[in-house]
């Protein structure tokens, strides 16, 4: 068995209320053990805390009761170990795209050419050769989506945090970079949390797909995703892509109708 990189014990999270507001429970404590090289896509109805499950793992957040745990020890504070992609695009606007994918490793203070080298490999793994020095305006949706991802790759963390990378999307593109990530992922292997609401990005990209509850969350059901890598598009029309689907929509309806 793989060694554990992630283990989330007893995590919950409560929202203070103020001004006569009473406290939001945003989720109830969540146990999940995540192995080295697994993809766990985190589905789950809206405002159930996939979002604040996965910052409290990042560390821009702090669980109210419980512990996440790394190979580094607990999580007090972000760190070079976990990069995050969120939906929205969050590139520096005044940087190009070479700047912005350098960004970390000149905060660890690596010299000039090794940045250089690093940041041409990942501008070549996202297809974006030729727009090196463009800024962020320049680019589409998409390819800001793409800078943002090779920025998280480049500072060769080993975990990756990802809320709905591709969430702001048109299909057409959301489906090229759900398989740039899955090319990235069985060539480097990494280890990824994903968030999405999209059930058949969840069963394409994953290794295991945790189903939420409504708010507020806990697990509900930890899927393993046995299809063969490597996975191309046309793996969304298979027989044992469409069992997956049904299973897990009929999961997540139950919970959408209890939020709503
Ligand atoms: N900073 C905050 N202060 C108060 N409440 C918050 C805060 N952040 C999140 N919440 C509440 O916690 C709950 C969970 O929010 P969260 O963003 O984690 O959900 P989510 O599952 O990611 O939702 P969605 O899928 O819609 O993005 C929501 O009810 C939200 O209003």
């Amino acid at each position: 068995m793989e060694p554990r990189v992630i283990e989330i014990e007893g995590v919950a999270r409560t929202f203070p209320g103020g001004r006569g507001r009473s406290p939001t429970r945003a989720l109830e404590p969540v146990n999940l053990s995540v192995a080295e090289k697994d993809f766990v896509t985190i589905l789950g109805p809206s405002g159930c805390g996939k979002s604040t499950l996965l910052r409290i793992v990042a560390g821009l957040d702090e669980a109210t009761e419980g512990v996440v745990r790394l190979p580094s020890g607990p999580v007090s504070g972000p760190g070079p170990d976990r990069g995050m992609v969120f939906q929205s695009y969050t590139l520096f606007p005044w940087l190009t795209v070479a700047e912005n994918i350098a960004f970390g490793l000149r905060e660890k203070g690596l010299p000039r050419a090794e940045r250089a080298d690093i940041v041409a490999f990942y501008v070549d793994k996202v297809g974006l050769r030729g727009f090196e020095g463009h800024h962020p305006r320049q680019l589409s949706g998409g390819m800001q989506q793409r800078v943002a991802i090779a920025r998280a790759l480049a500072n060769d963390p080993a975990v990756l945090l990802l809320d709905e990378p591709f969430g702001a999307l048109d299909n057409q593109t959301r489906s090229l970079m759900q398989e740039l990530l899955l090319q990235i992922w069985e060539a480097d292997q990494k280890t990824v949390l994903f968030v999405t609401h999209d059930i058949e990005e969840a069963i394409f990209l994953g290794s295991r797909c945790v189903v939420m509850t409504a708010r507020p969350g806990r697990v509900k059901a930890d899927i393993p995703i046995p299809l063969p890598h490597p996975r191309l598009y046309k793996l969304k029309t298979a027989p044992e892509f469409m069992t997956l689907k049904e299973r897990l929509t009929e999961e997540i309806r139950e919970e959408a109708i209890k939020a709503a």
